[in-house]
């Protein structure tokens, strides 16, 4: 087991911080990975049911359109698509082992996805160049496997820093943003 491992489900902010980047997350009954949103659920708000990586590399996903992620009459709204699809093909490099953020996703709407109906994605890593992980993905209706959107993107590989230097970008942001209020004030006084 890694030194990253993580089984408790916390609660305190300052372990809710540190959830994202451990390798092995809290999971679902399902075996999902959760997110920060969803842990204190134990269950995938986007409707992610189960998830698996087979011996090729390729991860499989069932998962169903919540009624609440509704957008035309009966169908998923396009931003679900797009999330489920982030959500999904940035599994792949976590199955693996390998924390990632991502940079680019492009996102082919081929039909609209029914609400509450089951479906699968899968998604592989088609290739790696630095620390640039290529990633594809296409989500079916079951059980005919029609397809209904594919997802292509970039995600970068991170170390545990990442939200880290990100919170220290913020504060500096907000320093920043503090100190031009203060010069302000005095302009205008
Ligand atoms: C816990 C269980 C659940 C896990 C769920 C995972 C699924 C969800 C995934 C997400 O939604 S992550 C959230 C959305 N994404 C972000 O918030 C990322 C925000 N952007 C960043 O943090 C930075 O822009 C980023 C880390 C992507 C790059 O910043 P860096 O300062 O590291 O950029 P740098 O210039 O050092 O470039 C590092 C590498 O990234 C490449 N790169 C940067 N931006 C890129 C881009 N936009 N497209 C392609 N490549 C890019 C860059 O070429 C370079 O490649 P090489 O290492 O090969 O030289």
């Amino acid at each position: 087991m890694s030194q990253d491992s993580h089984k408790c489900h916390c609660k305190s902010p300052t372990d809710r911080s540190a959830g994202p980047d451990v390798r092995d997350p809290p999971r679902s009954d399902g075996g999902v990975a959760l997110c920060g949103a969803c842990r204190d659920k134990k269950t995938c708000r986007l409707g992610l049911i189960s998830e698996r990586l087979d011996e090729t590399g390729t991860a499989w996903f069932e998962l169903r359109c919540p009624k609440d992620h509704e957008g035309g009459p009966n169908v998923a709204h396009g931003g679900w698509t797009a999330s489920v699809l982030d959500e999904c093909l940035g599994h792949v490099p976590l199955l693996q082992g390998v924390l990632s953020v991502t940079a680019e996703l492009a996102v082919s709407f081929i039909k609209p996805v029914p609400i509450e109906r089951p479906v699968e994605v899968r998604a592989r890593i088609e290739r790696r160049e630095g620390s640039r992980i290529y990633i594809s993905g296409e989500m079916v209706l079951l059980p005919g496997r029609a397809v209904l959107a594919r997802g292509k993107g970039t995600w970068i590989a991170r170390d545990r820093t990442h939200f880290a230097h990100f919170e220290n970008w913020l504060a500096e942001q907000d320093s920043m943003s503090g100190a031009n209020q203060v010069a302000l004030t005095k302009a205008r006084a």
